[in-house]
């Protein structure tokens, strides 16, 4: 079964939830994690079940990034926010390169996002 990471920064997670809204079909045959707050919301307000690992500012990128890096993840759609910074950027950045290093599908925008749950 294909596992995915979902993932947005605040301003990006209405943007977030929408999708997955309109990808619901394709995401329930899909095995799911998420940071936190992302992975709650999203249990909360769609019909879809997130397994969720920390909050993204206490360490939830680092934990996506681990399961990159033991190859067990599909893909990770991440909707960041490109106008503010955030205090954990530099987990972030680890969880992006990482999932370079190990050329695992990455989507930082909606577009992307549609794109790689086509292809993966
Ligand atoms: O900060 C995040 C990603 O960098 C997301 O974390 P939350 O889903 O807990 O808000």
């Amino acid at each position: 079964m294909t596992r995915l990471a979902l993932i947005a920064h605040d301003e990006k997670k209405p943007d977030l939830i929408e999708f997955v809204h309109e990808h619901e079909q394709r995401l329930t045959g899909c095995e799911l994690i998420g940071t936190g707050t992302t992975g709650k919301r999203i249990n909360e307000e769609t019909g879809l079940e997130v397994e969720r690992m920390e909050s993204g500012p206490l360490g939830g990128d680092m934990m996506i990034g681990a399961e990159v890096a033991k190859g067990e993840l599909d893909g990770v759609i991440f909707l960041r926010d490109p106008l503010r910074a955030q205090p954990h950027e530099p987990d972030i950045t680890a969880l992006l390169r990482i999932c370079d290093v190990h050329d695992t599908p990455l989507a930082t925008n909606l577009a992307s996002a549609a794109c790689l749950i086509e292809c993966v």
